[in-house]
Protein backbone atom coordinates (compact mmCIF):
# COMPACT_ATOMS: atom_id res chain seq x y z
CA UNK A 1 0.00 0.00 0.00
CA UNK A 2 1.26 3.22 -1.17
CA UNK A 3 -0.09 6.99 0.54
CA UNK A 4 -2.76 8.79 -1.81
CA UNK A 5 -4.10 11.73 0.39
CA UNK A 6 -3.20 14.68 -1.03
CA UNK A 7 -1.71 16.27 2.71
CA UNK A 8 1.58 15.64 3.05
CA UNK A 9 2.56 12.20 5.61
CA UNK A 10 5.51 12.07 7.51
CA UNK A 11 8.43 9.86 8.06
CA UNK A 12 10.18 10.46 11.45
CA UNK A 13 13.62 9.64 11.79
CA UNK A 14 15.35 9.12 15.40
CA UNK A 15 18.64 10.03 15.27
CA UNK A 16 19.62 12.72 12.66
CA UNK A 17 23.61 11.93 12.21
CA UNK A 18 25.12 11.90 8.61
CA UNK A 19 23.48 8.42 7.64
CA UNK A 20 20.35 9.50 7.50
CA UNK A 21 21.27 12.79 5.52
CA UNK A 22 23.33 11.09 3.21
CA UNK A 23 20.92 7.85 2.88
CA UNK A 24 16.98 7.82 3.60
CA UNK A 25 16.77 12.16 3.08
CA UNK A 26 18.37 11.30 -0.76
CA UNK A 27 16.16 8.45 -1.79
CA UNK A 28 13.20 11.05 -0.34
CA UNK A 29 14.60 14.11 -2.39
CA UNK A 30 14.40 11.94 -5.07
CA UNK A 31 11.11 11.36 -4.96
CA UNK A 32 10.49 14.99 -4.40
CA UNK A 33 12.80 15.55 -7.48
CA UNK A 34 10.53 13.35 -9.14
CA UNK A 35 6.74 15.49 -8.44
CA UNK A 36 5.96 13.07 -5.68
CA UNK A 37 5.68 15.39 -2.33
CA UNK A 38 3.38 12.76 -1.12
CA UNK A 39 5.83 12.30 1.97
CA UNK A 40 8.41 14.18 3.86
CA UNK A 41 10.89 13.64 6.30
CA UNK A 42 10.61 15.43 10.64
CA UNK A 43 14.27 14.03 12.44
CA UNK A 44 15.89 14.84 15.82
CA UNK A 45 18.19 13.53 17.68
CA UNK A 46 17.17 11.01 21.45
CA UNK A 47 20.43 12.29 22.73
CA UNK A 48 21.92 15.73 22.74
CA UNK A 49 25.15 15.16 21.07
CA UNK A 50 24.65 17.04 17.70
CA UNK A 51 23.50 20.15 18.83
CA UNK A 52 25.82 22.61 16.57
CA UNK A 53 24.44 20.33 13.63
CA UNK A 54 20.90 20.27 14.53
CA UNK A 55 21.30 24.35 15.32
CA UNK A 56 22.61 24.78 11.46
CA UNK A 57 20.02 22.79 10.01
CA UNK A 58 17.29 24.47 11.89
CA UNK A 59 18.56 27.51 10.74
CA UNK A 60 18.71 26.41 7.15
CA UNK A 61 15.37 24.72 7.29
CA UNK A 62 16.69 21.43 7.56
CA UNK A 63 18.16 22.10 3.90
CA UNK A 64 22.58 21.49 3.11
CA UNK A 65 24.27 20.09 0.96
CA UNK A 66 25.77 16.36 0.49
CA UNK A 67 28.91 15.96 -1.79
CA UNK A 68 29.24 12.28 -3.36
CA UNK A 69 32.24 11.15 -5.03
CA UNK A 70 32.06 8.81 -7.60
CA UNK A 71 35.30 5.55 -7.66
CA UNK A 72 36.77 8.10 -10.35
CA UNK A 73 37.14 10.76 -8.44
CA UNK A 74 34.09 13.06 -9.47
CA UNK A 75 32.59 14.93 -6.94
CA UNK A 76 28.56 16.22 -7.60
CA UNK A 77 26.92 18.86 -5.18
CA UNK A 78 23.31 18.00 -4.20
CA UNK A 79 20.62 20.24 -1.89
CA UNK A 80 18.83 18.25 0.14
CA UNK A 81 15.75 20.00 1.04
CA UNK A 82 13.63 16.47 1.26
CA UNK A 83 13.46 17.21 5.66
CA UNK A 84 10.90 19.72 6.33
CA UNK A 85 11.15 19.52 10.22
CA UNK A 86 14.59 19.72 12.51
CA UNK A 87 13.10 18.51 16.06
CA UNK A 88 15.21 20.09 18.39
CA UNK A 89 16.31 18.31 21.37
CA UNK A 90 14.92 18.91 25.11
CA UNK A 91 15.47 16.58 28.02
CA UNK A 92 11.40 15.26 28.08
CA UNK A 93 11.52 14.58 23.98
CA UNK A 94 9.00 16.76 23.71
CA UNK A 95 8.97 17.31 20.37
CA UNK A 96 9.70 13.66 19.15
CA UNK A 97 7.30 12.70 21.55
CA UNK A 98 4.82 15.08 19.31
CA UNK A 99 5.66 14.29 15.99
CA UNK A 100 5.48 10.82 16.49
CA UNK A 101 1.93 10.82 18.12
CA UNK A 102 0.74 12.75 15.30
CA UNK A 103 -1.98 10.50 12.82
CA UNK A 104 -0.02 12.26 9.81
CA UNK A 105 3.25 10.21 10.81
CA UNK A 106 3.41 6.97 9.67
CA UNK A 107 6.92 5.83 9.78
CA UNK A 108 9.27 6.01 12.34
CA UNK A 109 12.77 5.57 11.29
CA UNK A 110 15.75 5.49 13.27
CA UNK A 111 19.80 5.03 13.13
CA UNK A 112 21.00 4.89 16.65
CA UNK A 113 24.49 2.93 15.94
CA UNK A 114 24.61 -0.68 15.91
CA UNK A 115 25.16 -0.40 20.15
CA UNK A 116 22.14 0.87 20.78
CA UNK A 117 20.17 -1.79 20.75
CA UNK A 118 21.67 -3.65 23.64
CA UNK A 119 20.64 -7.11 23.10
CA UNK A 120 22.68 -10.39 23.62
CA UNK A 121 23.17 -13.14 20.94
CA UNK A 122 19.69 -14.51 22.03
CA UNK A 123 17.82 -11.22 21.66
CA UNK A 124 17.21 -10.95 25.31
CA UNK A 125 17.99 -7.33 26.31
CA UNK A 126 21.19 -7.25 28.68
CA UNK A 127 19.96 -5.27 31.98
CA UNK A 128 23.60 -4.79 32.71
CA UNK A 129 24.08 -1.73 30.62
CA UNK A 130 23.20 0.74 32.83
CA UNK A 131 21.55 3.71 30.57
CA UNK A 132 19.23 0.74 29.60
CA UNK A 133 18.55 -0.09 33.50
CA UNK A 134 17.60 3.77 33.99
CA UNK A 135 16.26 4.45 30.99
CA UNK A 136 13.72 1.45 32.57
CA UNK A 137 13.54 2.67 35.94
CA UNK A 138 12.35 6.20 33.73
CA UNK A 139 9.65 4.23 31.60
CA UNK A 140 8.53 2.59 34.62
CA UNK A 141 7.44 5.77 36.19
CA UNK A 142 5.96 7.29 32.46
CA UNK A 143 8.51 9.05 30.72
CA UNK A 144 12.58 8.43 28.97
CA UNK A 145 15.34 8.83 31.16
CA UNK A 146 16.32 12.91 30.74
CA UNK A 147 20.24 12.29 30.99
CA UNK A 148 20.39 9.12 28.42
CA UNK A 149 17.15 8.19 26.89
CA UNK A 150 17.67 4.43 24.61
CA UNK A 151 15.96 4.35 21.40
CA UNK A 152 13.76 1.78 23.41
CA UNK A 153 12.66 4.62 26.05
CA UNK A 154 11.85 7.22 23.02
CA UNK A 155 9.90 4.63 21.69
CA UNK A 156 7.91 3.90 24.41
CA UNK A 157 7.01 7.10 24.75
CA UNK A 158 6.35 8.06 21.57
CA UNK A 159 4.41 4.95 20.77
CA UNK A 160 2.16 5.70 24.26
CA UNK A 161 1.39 8.93 23.44
CA UNK A 162 0.24 7.63 19.56
CA UNK A 163 -2.01 4.82 21.22
CA UNK A 164 -3.46 7.57 24.32
CA UNK A 165 -3.76 10.16 21.11
CA UNK A 166 -5.45 6.77 18.95
CA UNK A 167 -2.90 8.58 16.20
CA UNK A 168 -3.24 4.78 14.25
CA UNK A 169 -0.87 2.32 12.95
CA UNK A 170 2.95 3.32 12.64
CA UNK A 171 5.94 1.79 11.16
CA UNK A 172 9.24 1.17 12.78
CA UNK A 173 11.62 1.05 10.37
CA UNK A 174 15.50 0.04 11.62
CA UNK A 175 17.71 1.42 9.51
CA UNK A 176 21.36 0.58 11.49
CA UNK A 177 23.64 -2.14 10.55
CA UNK A 178 22.00 -4.56 12.57
CA UNK A 179 21.93 -8.25 11.49
CA UNK A 180 17.72 -8.99 11.36
CA UNK A 181 17.41 -5.06 12.30
CA UNK A 182 13.53 -5.13 11.77
CA UNK A 183 13.20 -8.19 14.62
CA UNK A 184 16.19 -7.32 16.64
CA UNK A 185 15.17 -3.93 17.58
CA UNK A 186 11.42 -5.50 17.98
CA UNK A 187 12.25 -7.88 20.30
CA UNK A 188 14.16 -5.68 22.48
CA UNK A 189 11.06 -2.73 22.30
CA UNK A 190 8.82 -5.64 23.33
CA UNK A 191 11.06 -6.43 26.01
CA UNK A 192 11.81 -2.71 27.21
CA UNK A 193 7.95 -2.70 27.45
CA UNK A 194 7.28 -5.15 29.08
CA UNK A 195 9.85 -4.76 31.51
CA UNK A 196 8.65 -1.00 32.14
CA UNK A 197 5.10 -2.93 32.96
CA UNK A 198 3.03 -1.52 30.52
CA UNK A 199 0.68 -4.18 29.06
CA UNK A 200 -1.67 -1.76 27.54
CA UNK A 201 1.23 -0.41 25.43
CA UNK A 202 2.55 -3.87 24.71
CA UNK A 203 -0.40 -5.39 23.76
CA UNK A 204 -1.47 -1.83 21.36
CA UNK A 205 2.49 -2.25 20.04
CA UNK A 206 1.62 -5.39 18.77
CA UNK A 207 -1.40 -4.78 16.95
CA UNK A 208 -0.45 -1.70 15.76
CA UNK A 209 3.04 -1.82 14.45
CA UNK A 210 5.69 -3.90 12.32
CA UNK A 211 9.29 -3.99 11.75
CA UNK A 212 10.63 -4.51 8.34
CA UNK A 213 14.15 -5.65 8.19
CA UNK A 214 16.07 -3.71 5.99
CA UNK A 215 19.52 -3.62 4.39
CA UNK A 216 21.16 0.13 4.15
CA UNK A 217 24.51 1.07 2.27
CA UNK A 218 26.49 3.98 1.74
CA UNK A 219 29.60 4.59 3.03
CA UNK A 220 29.46 7.71 4.67
CA UNK A 221 32.51 9.32 6.71
CA UNK A 222 32.26 11.88 9.14
CA UNK A 223 32.32 15.48 7.53
CA UNK A 224 35.72 17.02 7.80
CA UNK A 225 35.92 20.74 7.25
CA UNK A 226 37.65 20.22 3.62
CA UNK A 227 34.13 18.92 2.59
CA UNK A 228 32.46 22.72 3.74
CA UNK A 229 35.31 24.25 1.96
CA UNK A 230 34.68 21.95 -1.25
CA UNK A 231 31.07 23.20 -1.43
CA UNK A 232 31.52 26.72 -0.64
CA UNK A 233 33.98 26.63 -3.49
CA UNK A 234 31.73 24.38 -5.32
CA UNK A 235 28.27 26.38 -4.56
CA UNK A 236 29.03 29.42 -3.18
CA UNK A 237 27.22 28.01 0.00
CA UNK A 238 28.96 28.22 3.47
CA UNK A 239 27.07 24.88 4.94
CA UNK A 240 28.48 23.99 8.26
CA UNK A 241 26.00 21.00 8.10
CA UNK A 242 27.37 20.09 4.87
CA UNK A 243 28.52 16.30 4.56
CA UNK A 244 29.89 13.58 2.07
CA UNK A 245 29.34 10.34 0.96
CA UNK A 246 30.25 7.73 -1.75
CA UNK A 247 28.63 8.15 -5.31
CA UNK A 248 26.92 3.92 -4.15
CA UNK A 249 23.68 3.58 -2.27
CA UNK A 250 21.58 0.82 -1.98
CA UNK A 251 18.54 0.09 0.74
CA UNK A 252 16.52 -2.99 0.62
CA UNK A 253 13.57 -2.89 2.33
CA UNK A 254 11.27 -5.76 3.48
CA UNK A 255 7.64 -4.50 2.07
CA UNK A 256 5.96 -4.83 5.87
CA UNK A 257 4.41 -1.59 6.12
CA UNK A 258 1.86 -0.95 8.77
CA UNK A 259 -0.01 2.24 7.40
CA UNK A 260 1.53 2.70 3.97
CA UNK A 261 5.14 4.14 2.72
CA UNK A 262 6.56 6.47 0.31
CA UNK A 263 6.55 4.77 -3.49
CA UNK A 264 10.48 4.39 -3.21
CA UNK A 265 10.62 1.42 -5.42
CA UNK A 266 10.16 4.46 -8.37
CA UNK A 267 13.65 5.87 -6.84
CA UNK A 268 16.05 3.00 -6.60
CA UNK A 269 15.01 1.11 -3.55
CA UNK A 270 14.55 -2.88 -3.18
CA UNK A 271 11.40 -3.85 -2.19
CA UNK A 272 11.67 -7.31 -0.93
CA UNK A 273 9.70 -10.10 1.10
CA UNK A 274 12.81 -10.82 2.91
CA UNK A 275 16.30 -9.12 3.35
CA UNK A 276 18.28 -11.85 4.47
CA UNK A 277 20.87 -12.66 1.41
CA UNK A 278 21.61 -8.98 1.44
CA UNK A 279 21.48 -8.54 4.56
CA UNK A 280 24.12 -11.47 5.79
CA UNK A 281 26.31 -10.06 1.83
CA UNK A 282 26.09 -6.50 3.54
CA UNK A 283 27.41 -7.60 7.28
CA UNK A 284 29.86 -9.74 7.00
CA UNK A 285 31.33 -8.96 3.25
CA UNK A 286 31.45 -5.21 3.98
CA UNK A 287 30.80 -4.42 7.22
CA UNK A 288 33.24 -6.98 8.79
CA UNK A 289 35.69 -6.15 5.81
CA UNK A 290 35.60 -3.06 6.56
CA UNK A 291 36.49 -3.29 10.43
CA UNK A 292 39.26 -6.04 9.61
CA UNK A 293 41.15 -2.90 7.19
CA UNK A 294 40.52 -0.38 10.16
CA UNK A 295 41.72 -2.53 13.21
CA UNK A 296 44.99 -3.69 10.97
CA UNK A 297 45.23 -0.48 9.43
CA UNK A 298 45.30 1.43 12.61
CA UNK A 299 47.94 -1.19 13.81
CA UNK A 300 50.69 -0.49 11.65
CA UNK A 301 49.91 3.35 11.19
CA UNK A 302 47.52 4.35 8.23
CA UNK A 303 44.62 6.54 8.92
CA UNK A 304 42.61 5.85 6.18
CA UNK A 305 40.78 2.81 4.96
CA UNK A 306 41.44 3.13 1.38
CA UNK A 307 45.38 3.03 2.73
CA UNK A 308 44.98 -0.67 4.67
CA UNK A 309 42.56 -1.61 1.24
CA UNK A 310 45.72 -1.05 -0.84
CA UNK A 311 48.47 -2.50 1.59
CA UNK A 312 48.93 -5.93 -0.06
CA UNK A 313 48.79 -7.94 3.63
CA UNK A 314 46.07 -5.85 4.79
CA UNK A 315 44.19 -6.42 1.25
CA UNK A 316 45.31 -10.20 1.76
CA UNK A 317 43.93 -10.60 5.03
CA UNK A 318 40.09 -9.37 4.24
CA UNK A 319 40.14 -11.09 1.07
CA UNK A 320 41.35 -14.29 2.68
CA UNK A 321 38.49 -13.78 5.28
CA UNK A 322 35.55 -13.32 2.56
CA UNK A 323 36.91 -15.77 0.41
CA UNK A 324 37.56 -18.93 2.59
CA UNK A 325 35.40 -18.75 5.43
CA UNK A 326 32.73 -16.32 4.39
CA UNK A 327 31.45 -17.00 0.87
CA UNK A 328 31.78 -20.61 1.55
CA UNK A 329 28.85 -20.30 4.66
CA UNK A 330 26.52 -18.29 2.93
CA UNK A 331 26.34 -19.74 -0.39
CA UNK A 332 25.82 -23.81 -0.06
CA UNK A 333 24.17 -26.36 -1.92
CA UNK A 334 21.91 -26.37 0.16
CA UNK A 335 21.28 -22.98 0.44
CA UNK A 336 22.80 -21.10 -3.11
CA UNK A 337 23.10 -17.41 -2.38
CA UNK A 338 21.22 -15.07 -5.13
CA UNK A 339 24.01 -12.59 -4.98
CA UNK A 340 27.09 -13.27 -7.02
CA UNK A 341 29.01 -12.75 -3.47
CA UNK A 342 33.11 -12.94 -5.42
CA UNK A 343 31.25 -9.54 -7.73
CA UNK A 344 30.10 -8.44 -4.22
CA UNK A 345 33.75 -8.85 -2.47
CA UNK A 346 35.42 -7.43 -5.43
CA UNK A 347 33.15 -4.56 -5.70
CA UNK A 348 33.18 -3.75 -1.74
CA UNK A 349 37.18 -3.75 -2.16
CA UNK A 350 37.17 -0.85 -4.90
CA UNK A 351 34.74 1.11 -2.74
CA UNK A 352 36.94 0.73 0.32
CA UNK A 353 40.07 1.56 -2.15
CA UNK A 354 38.69 5.12 -3.38
CA UNK A 355 40.88 7.16 -1.95
CA UNK A 356 38.25 10.54 -2.57
CA UNK A 357 36.54 9.18 0.02
CA UNK A 358 38.77 9.46 2.56
CA UNK A 359 37.09 7.31 5.46
CA UNK A 360 38.93 7.20 8.57
CA UNK A 361 39.90 3.87 10.76
CA UNK A 362 38.88 6.21 13.74
CA UNK A 363 35.10 6.03 12.33
CA UNK A 364 35.03 2.44 11.05
CA UNK A 365 37.38 0.83 13.92
CA UNK A 366 34.74 1.74 16.44
CA UNK A 367 32.21 -0.40 18.19
CA UNK A 368 34.56 -3.50 17.99
CA UNK A 369 31.89 -4.98 20.97
CA UNK A 370 29.22 -4.59 19.38
CA UNK A 371 30.53 -5.71 15.75
CA UNK A 372 32.12 -9.29 16.91
CA UNK A 373 29.03 -10.16 18.11
CA UNK A 374 27.23 -9.00 15.50
CA UNK A 375 29.34 -8.87 12.30
CA UNK A 376 32.10 -11.64 12.75
CA UNK A 377 30.91 -14.68 15.55
CA UNK A 378 28.27 -16.11 13.18
CA UNK A 379 30.87 -16.96 10.57
CA UNK A 380 32.68 -18.40 13.32
CA UNK A 381 30.08 -20.28 14.64
CA UNK A 382 28.66 -21.33 11.15
CA UNK A 383 32.15 -22.91 10.59
CA UNK A 384 32.59 -24.69 13.54
CA UNK A 385 29.16 -26.01 13.56
CA UNK A 386 29.59 -27.35 9.65
CA UNK A 387 33.14 -28.98 11.46
CA UNK A 388 35.04 -26.71 9.58
CA UNK A 389 38.50 -24.42 9.75
CA UNK A 390 38.12 -20.80 11.18
CA UNK A 391 42.09 -19.69 10.41
CA UNK A 392 40.86 -16.94 8.11
CA UNK A 393 38.07 -15.31 9.97
CA UNK A 394 40.05 -15.78 13.08
CA UNK A 395 42.13 -12.96 12.03
CA UNK A 396 39.62 -10.32 12.63
CA UNK A 397 38.90 -11.10 16.26
CA UNK A 398 42.43 -11.41 16.84
CA UNK A 399 42.98 -7.88 14.84
CA UNK A 400 40.75 -6.64 17.39
CA UNK A 401 42.67 -8.03 20.37
CA UNK A 402 45.82 -7.06 18.90
CA UNK A 403 43.81 -3.25 18.93
CA UNK A 404 42.79 -3.58 22.21
CA UNK A 405 46.30 -4.32 23.40
CA UNK A 406 47.47 -1.14 22.15
CA UNK A 407 44.28 0.97 23.53
CA UNK A 408 45.21 -0.66 26.84
CA UNK A 409 48.51 0.89 26.86
CA UNK A 410 47.67 4.31 25.14
CA UNK A 411 48.97 3.70 21.84
CA UNK A 412 46.15 4.38 19.42
CA UNK A 413 46.92 7.95 17.96
CA UNK A 414 42.92 8.51 17.97
CA UNK A 415 40.07 7.92 20.66
CA UNK A 416 38.52 5.15 20.51
CA UNK A 417 34.62 4.75 20.78
CA UNK A 418 32.86 2.08 21.70
CA UNK A 419 29.34 2.33 23.70
CA UNK A 420 29.50 -1.44 24.52
CA UNK A 421 32.75 -1.80 26.27
CA UNK A 422 33.42 -2.14 29.86
CA UNK A 423 36.59 -0.54 29.92
CA UNK A 424 37.30 -2.04 32.84
CA UNK A 425 36.50 -5.61 31.53
CA UNK A 426 39.26 -4.52 28.19
CA UNK A 427 41.42 -3.75 30.65
CA UNK A 428 41.05 -6.87 32.70
CA UNK A 429 41.43 -8.68 29.18
CA UNK A 430 44.62 -6.82 28.15
CA UNK A 431 45.70 -7.12 31.86
CA UNK A 432 45.05 -10.94 32.05
CA UNK A 433 47.63 -14.00 32.09
CA UNK A 434 46.40 -15.39 29.16
CA UNK A 435 44.55 -12.17 27.26
CA UNK A 436 43.62 -14.72 24.23
CA UNK A 437 41.67 -17.00 26.52
CA UNK A 438 40.47 -14.19 28.99
CA UNK A 439 38.92 -12.19 25.21
CA UNK A 440 37.38 -15.48 23.92
CA UNK A 441 36.17 -16.59 27.49
CA UNK A 442 33.96 -13.20 27.47
CA UNK A 443 30.19 -13.18 27.66
CA UNK A 444 28.97 -10.25 25.36
CA UNK A 445 31.42 -10.65 22.63
CA UNK A 446 30.85 -14.51 22.29
CA UNK A 447 27.53 -15.70 23.75
CA UNK A 448 27.48 -19.60 23.64
CA UNK A 449 30.61 -19.81 21.91
CA UNK A 450 32.49 -18.12 24.99
CA UNK A 451 35.91 -20.06 26.20
CA UNK A 452 35.15 -22.37 22.90
CA UNK A 453 38.52 -23.96 23.00
CA UNK A 454 38.74 -24.14 19.08
CA UNK A 455 38.18 -20.42 18.90
CA UNK A 456 40.77 -19.85 22.01
CA UNK A 457 43.52 -22.57 19.87
CA UNK A 458 42.55 -20.12 16.70
CA UNK A 459 42.86 -16.89 17.51
CA UNK A 460 45.86 -17.77 19.24
CA UNK A 461 47.21 -18.75 16.01
CA UNK A 462 45.87 -15.72 14.51
CA UNK A 463 47.10 -13.55 16.93
CA UNK A 464 50.63 -14.47 16.41
CA UNK A 465 50.36 -14.11 12.09
CA UNK A 466 48.90 -10.36 13.61
CA UNK A 467 52.05 -9.77 15.64
CA UNK A 468 54.36 -11.05 12.83
CA UNK A 469 52.89 -8.86 10.37
CA UNK A 470 52.64 -5.32 12.73
CA UNK A 471 56.31 -6.55 13.75
CA UNK A 472 57.70 -6.78 10.15
CA UNK A 473 55.44 -3.70 8.42
CA UNK A 474 57.31 -1.24 6.97
CA UNK A 475 55.56 1.56 8.78
CA UNK A 476 55.66 -0.36 12.27
CA UNK A 477 59.43 -1.73 12.09
CA UNK A 478 61.32 -0.50 15.01
CA UNK A 479 58.30 1.33 16.84
CA UNK A 480 57.34 0.13 20.02
CA UNK A 481 53.59 -0.50 19.87
N1 LIG B 1 28.09 6.19 8.17
C1 LIG B 1 27.93 5.13 7.38
O1 LIG B 1 28.74 4.86 6.46
C2 LIG B 1 26.75 4.22 7.58
C3 LIG B 1 26.34 3.39 6.52
C4 LIG B 1 25.31 2.46 6.73
C5 LIG B 1 24.68 2.41 7.95
N2 LIG B 1 25.06 3.24 8.93
C6 LIG B 1 24.37 3.11 10.23
O2 LIG B 1 24.09 4.38 10.75
C7 LIG B 1 24.63 4.49 12.06
C8 LIG B 1 24.96 5.94 12.35
O3 LIG B 1 25.98 6.36 11.47
P1 LIG B 1 26.23 7.91 11.24
O4 LIG B 1 27.28 8.01 10.19
O5 LIG B 1 24.95 8.62 11.05
O6 LIG B 1 26.87 8.32 12.65
P2 LIG B 1 26.77 9.72 13.40
O7 LIG B 1 27.82 9.67 14.44
O8 LIG B 1 26.77 10.84 12.43
O9 LIG B 1 25.33 9.70 14.09
C9 LIG B 1 25.04 8.81 15.13
C10 LIG B 1 23.59 9.02 15.54
O10 LIG B 1 23.24 8.03 16.51
C11 LIG B 1 22.75 8.66 17.70
N3 LIG B 1 23.14 7.80 18.83
C12 LIG B 1 24.39 7.34 19.09
N4 LIG B 1 24.34 6.50 20.15
C13 LIG B 1 23.05 6.46 20.58
C14 LIG B 1 22.39 5.76 21.63
N5 LIG B 1 23.03 4.94 22.45
N6 LIG B 1 21.06 5.93 21.76
C15 LIG B 1 20.39 6.76 20.93
N7 LIG B 1 20.96 7.45 19.91
C16 LIG B 1 22.29 7.29 19.74
C17 LIG B 1 23.37 10.05 17.70
O11 LIG B 1 22.56 10.95 18.43
C18 LIG B 1 23.35 10.37 16.20
O12 LIG B 1 22.10 10.84 15.79
C19 LIG B 1 25.82 3.54 12.05
O13 LIG B 1 26.19 3.13 13.34
C20 LIG B 1 25.30 2.40 11.19
O14 LIG B 1 24.56 1.48 11.96
C21 LIG B 1 26.08 4.16 8.78
O1 LIG C 1 31.55 -0.42 8.35
C1 LIG C 1 31.21 0.89 8.77
C2 LIG C 1 29.87 1.27 8.21
O2 LIG C 1 29.45 2.47 8.80
C3 LIG C 1 29.90 1.39 6.69
O3 LIG C 1 30.51 2.59 6.30
C4 LIG C 1 28.52 1.33 6.13
O4 LIG C 1 27.81 0.24 6.62
C5 LIG C 1 28.48 1.33 4.61
O5 LIG C 1 27.16 1.26 4.18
Amino acid sequence: MTASSDTPLVMLHLGLGSFHRAHQAVYQQALHDAGDARWVLAGGNIRNDMAETVATLQAAGGAYTLETVSPEGERVYQRITAIREVIGHDAALSGLIAWGADPATRIISFTVTEAGYYLDAKNRLDLGFADLAADIAAARAGHPHPATPTLYGALTAILRARMAAAGGPVTLLNCDNLRHNGDRSRAGLLQFIEAAGDADLLAWVQAHTSSPNAMVDRITPRPVPAVRERVRAATGIDDAAALMGESFIQWVIEDRFAAGRPAWETVGVQMVDSVDAYEEAKIRLLNATHSCIAWAGTLVGHTYIHEGTHDPVIRQMAYDYVTCDTIPVLDTPERPCPINLADYRDVVLARFGNPAIADTNQRVAMDGFSKIPGFIAPTIRERLARDEGIASVALLPALFLAYLQVWHRGGIAYTYQDQAMDPVVAHAICEAADPVAAFCADGPLWGALAGDARLVRAVRDALARVQSFVAAHPLRRGVAG
